[in-house]
């Protein structure tokens, strides 16, 4: 027996606000809520497709590799706007892992070998319909194959970094990794460190 026994939603109208390269839309729903009682609501919805977030673990050097790029949306919060990230990109209509195994070696240079695959999370549920998958692989020297940096033809501009795990941890509670997919896998890394090896 939840709260939301009697909780129900229709939806009354949907009107597209902006097609760009992400549509927006303004809803209206009906939703009943867990009193019975039913409210019209209006709700804007960001079409954000699926992605893919990696954690790349080298266990003999204790590093994890990151990826630091310009970002408008934090440049706009007039805050220094070249942030450090796990490697990431959207699936493409790929499915996750080949997603993910692509994005790592575009923006890293790494070829990724074996992949676990942790969990599935919204990033921003309250407006966005982004769902991220979550990976882990361990890496060592010899899987980069190549400089990474992103695709010059997207005018990627990627800086790669390998940064001990103790110290990009300790770059989480300094604000220097402010990014919530990156300190999420850098937390599960603390966490499980020995399914990296
Ligand atoms: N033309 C155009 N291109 C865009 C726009 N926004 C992004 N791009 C391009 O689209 C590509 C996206 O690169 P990916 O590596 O696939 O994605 P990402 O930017 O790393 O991040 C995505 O996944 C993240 C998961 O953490 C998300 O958080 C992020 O919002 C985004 O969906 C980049 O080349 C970028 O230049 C836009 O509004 N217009
Ligand atoms: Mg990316």
């Amino acid at each position: 027996m939840t709260k939301f026994e009697k909780a129900k939603v229709e939806i009354v109208d949907e009107k597209t606000l902006s097609n760009g390269w992400t549509r927006l839309s303004g809803y209206q729903i009906d939703y009943t809520d867990s009193d019975g009682e039913t409210h019209r609501l209006k709700r804007e919805v960001y079409h954000r497709t699926p992605a893919a977030t990696i954690l790349l673990y080298d266990p003999k050097r204790g590093t994890v590799v990151l990826v630091r790029q310009f970002r408008l949306p934090v440049y706009l919060h007039d805050e220094p706007a070249w942030i450090i990230e796990t490697p990431a990109g959207l699936l493409d209509g790929d499915e996750p892992e080949t997603a993910i195994r692509r994005e790592a070696m575009e923006e890293t240079g790494f070829r990724v070998r074996d992949v676990r695959f942790l969990f599935k999370a919204y990033s921003s549920p309250g407006s966005s319909m982004e769902l991220l998958h979550f990976f882990a692989a361990s890496i060592d020297t010899t899987d980069r194959v190549s400089n990474g940096g992103g695709l010059a033809a997207e005018h990627e501009d990627i800086e790669v970094l390998q940064v001990p795990l103790g110290k990009a941890i300790a770059m989480v509670e300094q604000g220097e990794i402010a990014d919530a997919k990156t300190i999420i896998l850098l937390q599960w890394a603390m966490l499980n460190r020995e399914l990296l090896s």
